[in-house]
């Protein structure tokens, strides 16, 4: 518990909790995403054995990064800024924060033991079975209600534009896996208790599996994260939000837009054409609430850009403002269906993926986390903030290497399948396409061991911040320290 000016007891141990366990299971998350990147590479580490195999390690790594590392990131930061901007403690306590945070971290390890044992709804980014579906179900409710409860005591008139897109992402969120797990469990008919049948079949399935991973994007790793920069940012640059204006026209723009661009993940199926034009319509449009989030970002630096020079956090914060940026360029891109023959399938995608992944929601995810430890366990500053400067540098080259590598590597995929000779025969086989993309395969992996050594650094700044121990640098005064 902690204290502001006018005595609210503030619930942190439960924020607390949720920082330790982003920062524990974003090291797992990077260390799977790395592993399956050398399994590409070398198939041999695939070891033979079923429960190591590509196919159910791939699983791992993203529910790992995005609903453990970065579902508990949010978990910290929505529940943090809720109170701080409210000026109200959360609804429930400390006790109420603690049943969430056991009931969601030991359905991550649940599903995460599920996935490696081969069970699965086949639905990207939507794995779990039934069960552990109607587990999440409950846990998010409740995490709902604390959120909720907490902005109906506040004791601050106005709601902070950060809490606004807190609460779109567990709204939306709700809606998306309900929608998306529409089941029968063929226990009903004497089967096993872990297999299920999907309500849709066919190109319907396909359209609420896209509506849902898209979403997943649009709420999850866009809103909730829009939510962190809304509250972090100004708070370490010591700014007010550049436009208060912009963050509720881009907010609404945004939530609007996004539902309906599901459909550029299927560009040139079964999906009538309509529908894919809509969804790449909508897609471009997209680009300007993006935009509007980015320049708010961005701007609210003007007159503390010193910053990016005196404060490796704001550095981090800064990027991830500057990737997202990038990446919401590169996706409307990507959704025009011309550019899509292309990218489509290739690892083009897995480029923009991680520039969006990596750049934005694990840089703004950083940022957020070296600002919480020092604040949370009473410290003036952060151990080192040299070594968060290292950790900024290791890490942006592990994103560089990552990204290029994917983009050459897409895009010659892309070429090689299009390519005909001069009597209409394709001109490589499939082979020949694994075999030139080897080399960037390896170049992938060695960013990505750069992106793990990074989150080590970090592992071993927090340890030393939460011991309590200065370094020698810390004693000197930094324009960042101290407040
Ligand atoms: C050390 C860092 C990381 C490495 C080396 C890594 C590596 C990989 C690899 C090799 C794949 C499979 C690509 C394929 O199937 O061709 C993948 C997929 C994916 N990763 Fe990562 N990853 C890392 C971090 C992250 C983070 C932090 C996030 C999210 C916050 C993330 C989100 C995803 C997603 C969403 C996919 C699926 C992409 C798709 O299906 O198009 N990754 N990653
Ligand atoms: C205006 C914003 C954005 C648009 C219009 C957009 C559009 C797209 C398009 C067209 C694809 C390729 C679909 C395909 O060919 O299969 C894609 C894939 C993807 N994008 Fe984005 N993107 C945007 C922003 C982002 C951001 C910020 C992130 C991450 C934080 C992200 C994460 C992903 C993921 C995970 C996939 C791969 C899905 C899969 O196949 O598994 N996108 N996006
Ligand atoms: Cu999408």
């Amino acid at each position: 518990m902690s204290t502001n000016t006018d005595a609210t007891p503030y619930c942190e141990d439960v924020v607390k909790k949720f920082v330790l366990a982003a920062t524990f299971w974003g090291v797992v998350g990077f260390l799977a995403g790395d592993f399956i990147a050398w399994q590409l590479a070398f198939p041999a580490l695939n070891l033979d054995l079923e429960w190591t195999t590509f196919g159910r390690l791939r699983p791992v790594h993203t529910s790992a990064v995005i609903f453990a590392f970065g579902g508990n990131v949010l978990m910290a930061t929505s529940l943090y800024t809720v109170q701080r901007t409210g000026r109200a403690s959360l609804f429930g306590g400390e006790a109420f924060g603690s049943v969430i945070f056991w009931g969601f971290n030991t359905l991550i390890v649940a599903a995460a033991l599920s996935y490696v044992l081969g069970f699965s709804q086949g639905q990207e980014y939507a794995e779990p079975e039934w069960l552990l579906d109607l587990w999440l179900t409950v846990v998010w409710v409740l995490y709902l209600i604390a959120f909720a409860g907490t902005i109906m005591k506040r004791r601050e008139p106005h709601i902070y534009v950060a809490n606004w897109f807190f609460f779109a992402m567990i709204l939306t969120i709700a809606m998306l896996h309900l929608g998306n797990n529409l089941v029968v469990p063929s226990a009903i008919f004497g089967g096993s208790f872990m297999k299920s049948y999907n309500l849709f079949g066919g190109v319907q399935n396909a359209m609420t599996q896209w509506w849902y991973g898209h979403n997943a994007v649009g709420f999850f790793l866009t809103a909730g994260f829009l939510g962190i920069m809304y509250y972090f940012v100004p708070k370490r640059a010591e700014r007010p939000v550049y436009s208060y204006r912009l963050s509720i026209v881009h907010f609404w723009a945004l939530i609007f837009l996004y539902i309906w661009a599901g459909p550029h993940h299927l560009h040139y199926t079964a999906l009538p054409d309509w529908a894919q034009t809509l969804g790449m319509t909508f897609s471009v449009m997209l680009w300007m609430p993006s935009w509007g989030g980015m320049i708010n970002g961005l701007m609210t630096l003007s007159g503390a850009w010193d910053k990016l020079r005196t404060d490796p956090v704001m550095r981090f914060l800064v990027s991830s403002v500057a990737f997202y940026g990038m990446s919401t360029f590169e996706g409307p891109m990507m959704s025009i269906k011309a550019v899509n023959s292309l990218s489509h399938y290739t690892d083009w995608t897995i480029g923009h993926v991680h520039s969006g992944a990596l750049g934005w929601v694990a840089f703004v995810s950083f940022g957020a986390l070296y600002y919480l430890v020092p604040k949370l366990w009473g410290r003036k500053e952060v151990y080192s903030l040299k070594l968060v400067g290292l950790h900024f540098w290791i890490a942006t080259i592990g994103i560089v290497l990552y990204i290029t590598a994917m983009w050459i590597s897409g895009i010659m995929q892309g070429l090689m399948w299009r390519a005909y000779d001069n009597l209409g025969f394709l001109q490589y086989s499939f082979i020949e396409t694994v075999e030139a993309m080897h080399p960037y395969y390896v170049i992938r992996a060695l960013g990505g061991v750069l992106f793990v050594l990074g989150s080590l650094v970090m592992v071993y700044n927090f340890y030393k911040t939460i011991k309590g121990d200065v370094a020698a640098e810390a004693a000197q005064p930094s324009t960042a320290a101290a407040r």
